[in-house]
């Protein structure tokens, strides 16, 4: 059920109609700022959008420009987590009795509602986080695709048939769901996180408790609004907005979850996976990452410059795939760090939602002054800033958290900078005399996600995917970079050993049985 509206003009001009409706329909509730009507947003319980039981609701605000507020999301409690797990409970035993390629079917309705308001779930994430509009919609447009692979996923094979010793027999495996999954999300991949969660949890079988990031929270309803409009059954798929301390951790510890997808730091990661082994829960978790990249001699440096640039500094740095350390040969050392600060001095710094800007604001407050306090270490522990370092404060920008890229040298593996994941537009260049020299501090992190490196030589790429410690390896590719149909994940302190996406996700969403018959 919509409460908000029911068609879907694109853009501003739809934004403000719905507006004017969702104030007749919610009893005035609509809050007036600055002349600009903003919706309020309410959690999604048992196929209804109701209040939190706090009544507490708060505001989510654009990063490129403070003034503007996005939407209210509701803060809502450890009860209202209490009430959607209930409503996914009771959702369950139906949805689970339905057959995959049933399920796939609302997925495939939830891909071409999503498709249809590509536009504005974009400008409403750009307005959100920050990244630009033209990644937004790609990304808008990956998780419409993502939604397609697993409607699809619901006619593919879930078990295979094993000989038996008994000839008599007939020995297979299948999957069943785990039953509820809480899926908690941060908010540098608003709609794809999410959605290459829910999607397979649900086309397996599972129904779902959704936490989104604050920072995405009205993004996320958007992409509730699409599961809602797609018609799925009420309870199958639930949205409870608010802090992840109160939140996340209802999910966590909450006895009748069964299984907790998180993306987000190592930190919370950490604290889920203790809460979700003491009450003997399954639980995935993808986090930080300290991605680096090595460019030998023999290179092609032009494409390894763009590549270092689009890796590192694209979505404000903000990717768990981002490219932070670059381990450049000796020999070419000079060549690519003038080429790469060339073309750094020519990107476009400003608001997403402007044309022709390269890279917006970082996506809060708490996150520019992470950024900046990872710059000031860095030169108090001696490396050397060769660009950037600055909050940018001109003009319009003084209204957003805008950070300049920013390039040291000199840096050592045991500076902060060199070890722990900043989040942000910061490249760490290192030299070195060889790959195996590269490797060994390449690996010399606690986290393994992705690694990529630039060179002709077929020798040195098979060295490379041999001995590299990530989980994603690329050859003459940026270091980000996910592929839907690929599976995802990381190696040592970067992941719980899980992959997503792809088939793979099978693994985490499902249970497998092993079935002996005999007649
Ligand atoms: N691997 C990745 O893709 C990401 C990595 N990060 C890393 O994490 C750092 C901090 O970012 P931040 O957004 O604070 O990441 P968090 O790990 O705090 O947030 C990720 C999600 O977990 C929720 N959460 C927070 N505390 C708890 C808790 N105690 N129990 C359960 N869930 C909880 C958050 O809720 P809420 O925020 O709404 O309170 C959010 O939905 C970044 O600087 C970056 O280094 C961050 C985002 C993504
Ligand atoms: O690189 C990508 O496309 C995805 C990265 C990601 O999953 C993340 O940053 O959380």
């Amino acid at each position: 059920m919509n409460l908000y509206f029911s068609d879907h003009d694109q853009g501003q001009t739809f934004f403000q109609d719905r507006m004017q409706r969702s104030r007749e329909w919610k009893g005035g509730e609509d809050i007036i700022k600055m002349g600009t009507e903003k919706q309020t947003y309410l959690n999604y319980i048992n196929g209804e959008w109701i209040h939190s039981s706090t009544g507490k609701i708060k505001a989510s605000l654009n990063p490129a420009d403070i003034d503007d507020i996005v939407g209210y999301v509701q803060e809502s409690s450890a009860e209202d987590v209490n009430a959607a797990v209930e409503a996914a409970r009771r959702a369950q035993a139906a949805w689970r009795k339905l057959s995959g390629p049933k399920r796939g079917e609302y997925l495939f309705r939830a891909a071409d509602v999503l498709e249809k308001r590509l536009d504005e779930i974009a400008e409403t994430m750009t307005r959100e986080m920050g990244k630009t509009l033209p990644e937004a919609k790609g990304e808008v447009q990956r998780g419409v695709n993502i939604l397609r692979y697993y409607a699809g996923e619901g006619m593919r094979s879930i078990g295979e048939v094993i000989p038996s010793t008994d000839s008599e027999a007939l020995m297979f495996t299948t999957r069943v769901p785990l039953g509820v999954v809480g899926v908690i999300t941060p908010w540098n991949f608003p709609v794809a996180i999410p959605i290459w969660k829910i999607a397979p949890a649900i086309v397996y079988g599972n129904t779902v408790v959704f936490k989104p990031a604050q920072e995405t929270a009205v993004t996320a309803a958007k992409i509730v609004e699409c599961f809602d409009e797609a018609g799925l059954p009420a309870g199958v798929v639930n949205l409870v907005t608010g802090k992840g301390s109160v939140i996340g951790n209802a999910i966590a510890e909450h006895p009748h979850i069964h299984g907790i997808t998180f993306t987000g730091s190592n930190e919370v990661g950490k604290t889920i996976a203790q809460k979700a082994v003491a009450r003997g829960a399954k639980y995935q978790l993808e986090m930080g990452g300290k991605n680096p990249v090595i460019v030998l001699e023999d290179a092609d440096l032009d494409r390894a410059v763009e590549a270092t640039i689009s890796g590192g500094l694209r979505s404000t740095g903000q990717k768990c795939t981002a490219t932070s350390r670059v381990f450049v040969q000796s020999s070419i050392y000079e060549s690519f760090k003038e080429q790469l600060l060339a073309k750094i001095k020519q990107l476009k710094i400003g608001d997403g939602l402007e044309e022709g800007v390269w890279m917006g604001p970082c996506a809060s407050q708490k996150q520019l002054e992470t950024v900046l306090s990872y710059i000031q270490k860095g030169i108090e522990e001696g490396a050397t800033l060769v660009y950037g370092g600055q909050r940018l404060t001109d003009g319009e920008r003084a209204k957003g958290f805008y950070v300049q890229p920013t390039i040291f040298e000199n840096v050592s593996p045991d500076m902060t900078i060199a070890r722990e994941e900043i989040f942000g537009p910061v490249l760490a260049l290192i030299k070195v005399d060889s790959l195996e020299e590269a490797l060994s501090l390449a690996n010399d992190t606690p986290f393994g996600l992705s690694a990529s490196i630039f060179t002709q030589n077929i020798g040195k790429m098979l060295a490379f995917i041999q001995d590299i410690e990530a989980g994603l390896v690329r050859i003459n590719e940026e270091s980000a970079g996910v592929e839907l149909q690929a599976p995802f994940g990381g190696m040592k302190q970067s992941s719980s050993h899980s992959r997503e996406q792809g088939r793979a996700a099978i693994e985490f969403f499902t249970a497998m049985k092993t079935v002996f018959v005999k007649g």
